[in-house]
């Protein structure tokens, strides 16, 4: 048997939702500079879907759909209120609720095509509200209902401080959604897929890939991107830190790429929308210390930055509290996780691979009396 560690290079499945092909990322064929630059996340759900863009009246319909299910149960909340809400990080307790809302939800384990779709809805509709309320409800505040009258991104901030967000805090929100949307086979959707692939539910799939995704080699990397700005505290010690770190042989948080080589086509978005809301916050010196860390890292390691380093500096100018950086990454990428899930579903094949055995061979039982 021929080992891949971490399945580096294998094909898994076929997809048609995202590629990765010479280091330019799609959506359906849409370059992913064409999707930031002009759409919405609620067209880039729309598209991934269901493989093309939305009409107008098709977008209407589905932003119609989401925030009309954007509500959460109470039960959600009275959960929240019975556990130590200040001691659990965000991604447990939404690993935890999204597991919690298939109790509420008659049609979990209803598999047609129409009520998975139905349910996809309710999901993507959801993250949002249990992630404000998550951080309303830990600060002491009650909850914000959504609005019907507001976009996706322009919701979630709304209820996460209870009131109207200013258009460049949407437009950034906004970006970092559609660029964060999917991923071809990443490992939170890769498990997702395995999940489904036994004919489990969706909410037992989403469950799943927000485990993998919490993970500081995944998604849990852009929370640590931040806690490491903030050990470095200022730009004169960005040089002694990282070279201290690469000679330590330790990682440095936010980059490296399993798939890419040339760099993470997203992460010049997300490095623009840094500059400018660091400025327009009158803390320049986040993004400042993030391109000193980048030249450093890319100039000796050959490594730049991915989709979580330059996030950070943009969410905390944002004022998002760190803890919630990989739930907003969560926010987005459920959009990809349901996409996969429903495309498992519709040509569905247990994924089950093999191991290369490597413990001891063929030994005889020992009664437990006769063990020395
Ligand atoms: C949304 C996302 O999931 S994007 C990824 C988010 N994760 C991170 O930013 C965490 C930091 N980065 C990493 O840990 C890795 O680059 C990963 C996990 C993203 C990809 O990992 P892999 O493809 O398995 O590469 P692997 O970890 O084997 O690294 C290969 C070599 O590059 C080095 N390397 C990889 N990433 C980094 C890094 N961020 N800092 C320093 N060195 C690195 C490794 O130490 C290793 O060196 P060696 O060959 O001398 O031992
Ligand atoms: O594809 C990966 O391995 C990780 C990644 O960048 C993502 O999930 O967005």
């Amino acid at each position: 048997m021929t080992v891949t560690r971490g399945l580096e290079g294998v094909v898994a499945t076929s997809s048609s939702i995202s590629s990765i092909i010479d280091d330019t990322l799609t959506y359906v064929g849409y370059n992913i500079d064409d999707l930031a630059d002009n759409a919405s996340f609620e067209e880039v759900i729309y598209l991934l879907w269901h493989r093309k863009l939305p009409t107008s009246a098709e977008l209407a319909e589905l932003k119609q759909q989401l925030a009309m299910n954007m509500e959460l149960p109470k039960e959600v909340i009275e959960h929240f209120k019975m556990y130590p809400i200040n001691e659990v990080h965000p991604m447990a307790a939404i690993r935890t609720v999204v597991s919690l809302l298939g109790l509420y939800d008659e049609e979990a384990d209803v598999m047609e095509v129409e009520a998975n779709y139905r349910k996809a809805i309710r999901l993507q509709a959801k993250m949002p509200a249990i992630v404000a309320a998550f951080s309303r409800v830990r600060a002491g505040l009650d909850p914000v209902a959504p609005r019907t009258d507001l976009s996706f991104a322009a919701n979630f901030l709304y209820m996460l401080t209870g009131k109207e967000p200013d258009a460049i805090a949407v437009e950034a929100l906004d970006k970092a959604l559609v660029l964060h949307a999917d991923h071809e086979l990443n490992a939170s959707t890769f498990t997702a897929r395995v999940c489904v692939a036994t004919l489990s539910d969706v909410y037992s799939g989403v469950t799943a890939a927000i485990g993998a995704l919490k993970g500081p080699l995944h998604g849990g990397a852009n929370e640590a991107v931040m806690k490491m700005l903030k050990e470095i505290g200022t730009v004169e010690n960005v040089d002694t830190y990282v070279r201290g770190k690469l000679a330590n042989k330790e990682k440095i948080m936010g980059f490296g790429h399993r798939v890419y080589r040339l760099g993470d086509p997203r992460a010049k978005h997300l490095k623009k929308m840094s500059e400018k809301l660091t400025a327009l916050t009158g803390e320049p010196h986040w993004y400042t210390m993030s391109v000193e860390i980048d030249k450093i890292v890319t100039g000796e390691k050959n490594l730049p930055p991915n989709v979580d380093f330059y996030s950070a500096s943009m969410y905390h100018s944002l004022g998002i509290d760190h803890d919630l950086f990989t739930p907003i990454f969560a926010v987005s990428r459920v959009s990809g996780w349901l996409a996969h899930i429903l495309e498992q579903y519709e040509n569905n094949r247990l994924i089950r691979p093999r191991a290369d055995y490597t413990g001891p061979g063929m030994q005889s039982y020992i009664p437990i009396n006769q063990r020395g």
